[in-house]
């Protein structure tokens, strides 16, 4: 094996995988933008997403700033070389962050500490296995925290939400199964893909279930009854009407893949890992004696995405363009459904950040100022200047136990994130005049585009990339009101309709 072509072949895999959403992929995007209605919030999200994925291949950036969790499923042949391949695949990932592909994404759990490369205890995974074919076949899913989140397990027998009892049967894991896409909302990046694995142990269970996210989307189920259940969520689910972002709409679910293994006789988990449109997987087949790549796995004929400018505004909803700093008096004319374009300066801030502000001051003066949940990838050139190399928002619910006090000690104006936030930060937006605008998660690089100058950072050794808290200069950065200083809260809505429409399903279909 030449382990230098190897290396080279797995950098060319994860900057592929990480700017280059595969053709099955795309082909459900491109189905779904079909089936919004013009002009909907839904629609506009979605061209936007069309817009960015098209970006990201053209300017090979990363399509979402969360690079995710690189995890690796490798089948080779007989004698080849795993230690080699292992180190080839470690020297790709540090060499990807240099480049911007990857964020540095791998966090020490106790102290916080970033360790910039993506190396780290558990970072990468890597799972190998041997066959009898005679090439190496190295498969790539770069899966985002956010999507990861919304990840659910269930133990059967159980009571849902809405759906009563769910039973040892494929009745229950169809209950289970409806109620992952339910409980998801917007926050994984609706609309997604889910991978389900039936049985097993609770390892063993989501294993199985992150591989079916290597199947194709096309694909078809050899197993009759599973098909069959495919079929039907893909056909049922969208009738929950949460949309892209949680917008409500005609498409909740992109895809549907489910596996089944033996499980003992007391346990019987159905395990839902849930991926984000932002669907980031390739593989490439490898010629163990030179290392170079012989072919693409998840290939197909490029696909038409669509007009990529969905400028309509929805129903009597205004476009209100802001001057950062903000007043009161502007803030409390915005409503659920306007669609804001942001001029000026913004800062970043996410979880660490929150948590640290509830109890120092900050460095700069956020008096009706733009806080932005993000965490982007950003490079320094030669001379020392900082690029944002992607930028779209983070889930915005982490934030929820701070966010109201944050609001209201740093005068802040306009949070910006995605997913929406809950009940307390409501009450903090009415009540301090402030507002929540939801940005197109893993819209990347669409966002990039919008910043124009980085004035400085602060935190960054602190916190790291990723959670340092970024000042930027923005243009043209549009995002939609879906909690406003009046009490109103689209995400409140579309999770009650959706409960409503999740108990249509009450009933049993597979008896
Ligand atoms: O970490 C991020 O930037 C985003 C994350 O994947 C999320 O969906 O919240
Ligand atoms: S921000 Fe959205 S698109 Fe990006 S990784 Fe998180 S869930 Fe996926």
């Amino acid at each position: 094996m030449n382990s230098q072509q190897f290396q080279n072949s797995m950098l060319k895999l994860i900057i592929e995988t990480s700017t280059n959403l595969p053709a099955d992929v795309r082909k459900q995007i491109a189905a779904a933008r079909v089936k919004e209605e013009m002009g909907t919030r839904s629609a506009i999200a979605l061209g936007t997403i069309a817009e960015n994925i098209i970006m990201a291949a053209e300017s090979e950036g990363p399509i979402c700033q969360d690079t995710g969790m690189p995890t690796f499923h490798i089948h080779c042949p007989v004698g080849a070389n795993q230690i080699e391949m292992k180190k080839g695949i470690l020297a790709a990932i540090v060499e990807a962050t240099k480049l911007g592909k990857l964020r540095p994404n791998s966090v020490d759990s106790l102290t916080g500490k970033n360790s910039g490369d993506n190396l780290g205890p558990g970072t990468p995974v890597i799972h190998f296995e041997q066959w009898e074919k005679d090439y190496i076949d190295v498969r790539l899913i770069l899966k985002g925290g956010g999507c990861e989140n919304k990840n659910i397990q269930y133990s059967l027998p159980c009571e849902l939400e809405g759906l009563g009892k769910a039973g040892r049967d494929l009745d229950g894991i169809r209950k289970c199964i409806l109620h992952a896409v339910y409980q998801a909302q917007g926050q994984g990046c609706s609309a997604g893909f889910i991978g389900v694995g039936i049985g097993g142990d609770r390892t063993s269970g989501y294993t199985l279930a992150k591989e079916q996210l290597f199947r194709r989307v096309d694909d078809v189920n050899p197993n009759e009854q599973l098909r069959q259940l495919e079929e039907y969520i893909m056909e049922n689910a969208n009738k929950l009407s949460i949309g892209t972002m949680g917008f409500g709409g005609n498409v909740s679910l992109l895809g549907c893949k489910i596996g089944v293994m033996n499980r003992l006789p007391a346990s019987f988990y159905v395990s839902v890992a849930y991926n984000c449109w932002a669907y980031r997987r390739q593989g490439v087949k490898i010629n163990p004696a030179t290392g170079v790549i012989e072919d693409w796995i998840y290939t197909g004929d490029s696909v038409d995405l669509g007009q990529v400018q969905e400028t309509a505004v929805a129903g009597d909803n205004r476009q209100v363009v802001l001057q950062a700093p903000i007043t009161e008096e502007q803030i409390r004319s915005l409503k659920v459904g306007d669609v804001v374009v942001i001029n000026g300066a913004m800062h970043t801030g996410r979880d660490a950040f929150h948590k640290y502000m509830m109890d120092h001051d900050c460095p700069v003066d956020l008096n009706g100022g733009v806080l932005y949940h993000c965490g982007p990838v950003m490079l320094k050139d030669e001379t020392g200047k900082w690029h944002v190399k992607a930028a779209g928002p983070t889930t915005s619910s982490r934030e929820e136990p701070y966010q109201a006090d944050i609001i209201k000690k740093f005068g802040i104006r306009a949070v910006i994130g995605k997913g929406g936030m809950g009940a307390k930060t409501l009450a903090g937006l009415k009540e301090h005049g402030a507002v929540y605008l939801n940005a197109i998660g893993g819209a990347a690089q669409y966002y990039a585009q919008c910043v124009k100058d980085v004035d400085g950072v602060d935190f960054l050794d602190e916190f790291g990339i990723p959670e340092a808290m970024w000042h930027l200069q923005v243009e043209g950065f549009t995002a939609i009101v879906t909690m406003d200083s009046h009490g109103n809260s689209l995400h409140a809505d579309v999770e009650q309709e959706s409960l409503k429409k999740l108990s249509d399903f009450k009933e049993p279909v597979f008896a």
